[in-house]
Parts: structure tokens; sequence; C-alpha cells
């Protein structure tokens, strides 16, 4: 049977196509065990660009998502279940307009039990600068001591306030969920690919040269283009598709966890690097997914050096 035709669909011709090839489900390659949440740096998975050119500003790519479903589901069921007893805890802070600063929670277990895990004082204030500028210097420094604490324990710090993601400063990355399917059709999307035409059509493009099973649980990375303002875009590919043909809950959790950590990957190999990042509630509107959830599940990741990501909502 065949699901309602929406507007967006019939602007896009090219919507049919990918949500056939859908029918043909088949799981996306997996690199890591269901033990391990994240790869040393020396097992990343090679990327790619997705346009070859002489412009250093391309597309960056990954190649796959980091876990099969099964394994998704069992390495990121527990940290899920952490979320969501966390989010139990903050149901109401949705609606909240103030600056909230939050105090990443050592909620992730790894390989060293007695490695000290960071409080809220001893995690840096993390400028702009310091964001980003750990990754390669850190790696260079530390390649005698490959079990460095460093990128341990989650370090990532939220700060969540109310206001237009779209006024963010020239060069910093937005983060916002997509579906597999080529489509930025409805909320935060919708206004996406009107302010910013050119990192859409890179989207599309990108939709169309892979197949949803292979896009779900990646994330594309887009660079300032000639056209909008001047800013990064990152695309969480959370569901393969969306309105009612949208993936359940708990699936674009999963997704939303290895997408999230692709992107801090490839923030960790890019020369130049966004100044700040900027994120909306994702999931949260058309997905239907709680901010909670998601809010905890990223309060439980890692970034070498640490990482502030900007929670910016309308409402
Ligand atoms: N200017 C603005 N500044 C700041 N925050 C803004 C804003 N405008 C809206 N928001 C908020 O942004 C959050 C996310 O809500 P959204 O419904 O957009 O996204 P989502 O992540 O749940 O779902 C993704 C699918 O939605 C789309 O539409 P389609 O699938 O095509 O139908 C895509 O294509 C995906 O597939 C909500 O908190 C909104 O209040």
């Amino acid at each position: 049977m065949r699901r309602r035709v929406r507007k967006d669909e019939e602007d896009e011709g090219d919507q049919e196509d990918s949500d056939d090839e859908q029918t043909n489900t088949k799981k996306p390659i997996k690199v890591t065990s269901s033990t391990t949440k994240k790869q040393p740096p020396s097992k990343k998975p090679t990327r790619r660009r997705a346009h070859d050119s002489d412009d250093d500003d391309d597309i960056v790519l990954t190649s796959k998502p980091k876990r099969s479903k099964g394994q998704a589901s069992a390495s990121s069921s527990s940290k899920r279940q952490s979320a969501k007893s966390s989010a139990q805890h903050n149901e109401d802070d949705d609606s909240e307009d103030d600056i909230i600063d939050v105090t990443p929670k050592s909620t992730k277990s790894k390989s060293k039990a007695t490695q000290k895990q960071p409080s809220k004082a001893t995690v840096p204030s993390l400028t702009k600068k310091q964001t980003f500028k750990t990754p390669k210097d850190a790696d260079s420094e530390n390649d005698d001591d490959e079990d460095s604490s460093d990128d341990e324990a989650p370090n990532i710090t939220l700060t969540e306030r109310k206001g237009d993601l779209f006024a963010a400063p020239a060069n910093t990355l937005l983060v916002h969920a997509c579906n597999c399917a080529g489509s930025w059709g409805a909320g935060i999307a919708a206004a996406f690919k009107k302010t910013y035409p050119d990192h859409f059509a890179i989207y599309t493009a990108h939709c169309k040269s892979k197949t949803p099973n292979s896009l779900l649980s990646t994330c594309l990375l887009i660079p300032p283009q000639p056209k909008g303002a001047k800013h990064w875009i990152g695309c969480l590919f959370t569901s393969r598709k969306y309105s009612r043909g949208k993936d359940s809950k708990d699936d674009i959790m999963d997704s939303t966890d290895s997408a999230l950590q692709d992107m801090l990957e490839q923030l960790e190999d890019l020369e130049k690097q966004p100044t700040g990042i900027w994120m909306c509630k994702i999931n949260s509107g058309s997905f239907r997914v709680p901010w909670s959830q998601t809010k905890a599940l990223i309060e439980t990741l890692t970034f070498k050096g640490g990482l502030h990501i900007q929670i910016v909502d309308k409402k």
C-alpha cells in the first residue's frame, strides 16, 4: 500500500525512487563490536569525499555507520536506559527559556574503571577555539599514551536557549536530524531548504547516490556554500523515512547515537573546522522523540578535549 504523497514529495520528483529502494532493506555495514562504544583514533573508518575537486572545503562523508542494528541495539540499550532514566528527571525541561548549564554525566563505562571521571569543576571552560583545537594536537602529544583518559569520559556540555538557529555566527555548524529520502520538507528542515539551497542540493545528491540503509546512522557535514549564510550544516541521518513512515523511537535513538558519533569523528579529522556547534532539539518535532531522551544520549558521548554544543530552539 502506498502512503499518502506529501506536498514536498511532489516538489521533489526523486522522492519516490528513494522510498522504493527501502523495500530492499539491508543492514548497514558495521565496524564496531557490541562491547566497544567508540573506535580508537587508529581504527576510525576510512572516509571519502563526496565531490572531488581542488577545494579543501569539499563535503566530508563517512563510509559507513559504526554498528549493526543488533549491535546498536545491544550497545545502545544500556546507554538509552541511562539516558531515559536521566530523561525522567527532565521531562518538563523542554520548554525552558533560560540558558541552562548542563553538567556532563559519567554514564559511559569504559575500559578504565578506575579512571577519574570529570566533574563539573574539572571540565575546562570551552572557548570556540578550544572546542576544536585539541584533536590533532592531542593525537601527536599522546602517541605514546594510547590509553590517555582525555577521550574516555563523557565530556560534551550543552547549553539550551530560546532563539533562532540560523542566527548563528558565520562558520558555525548547524546540526539537524534528517531522513534518508532526500527530503527537507517540514519543520526546521524546510527552513534549511529555503535558507541554504546549495546545501540542500548537496544533501539530495548525497541521498540519491546511496541507499537509505547505507545513509542511516551516518552524518553528512556540508561546509559553507556560495549561496546562503556561511554556515556548516550537519545532517544526522536518524530515520530512513519521514512522516508516518518514520522509524520507531528506539531505532531513531540508535541511529542518532551512531550518527552523532560519526559526526564527532569527522569533526576530529577536519582541517578547516567550524568555529562552534549549534543544534536544534533534534528528533523532537516530526520524529516525535522526546528531547529529554536525545539530550541525555548526547551527554554520554565523548570528544577528545571536550566539546560544547549550544541547543537553540525557537519555542
Ligand atoms: N528556526 C528554528 N530555530 C531553532 N529551532 C527550530 C527552528 N525551527 C524549528 N525549530 C525546532 O526544531 C526542532 C526539530 O523539529 P523538526 O520537526 O524540525 O525536526 P525533527 O528532528 O523532529 O524531525 C526531522 C524530520 O523533520 C523534517 O521533515 P520531514 O521529515 O521532511 O517531514 C526533516 O526532513 C526530517 O525528516 C523542534 O524543536 C522545533 O521547534
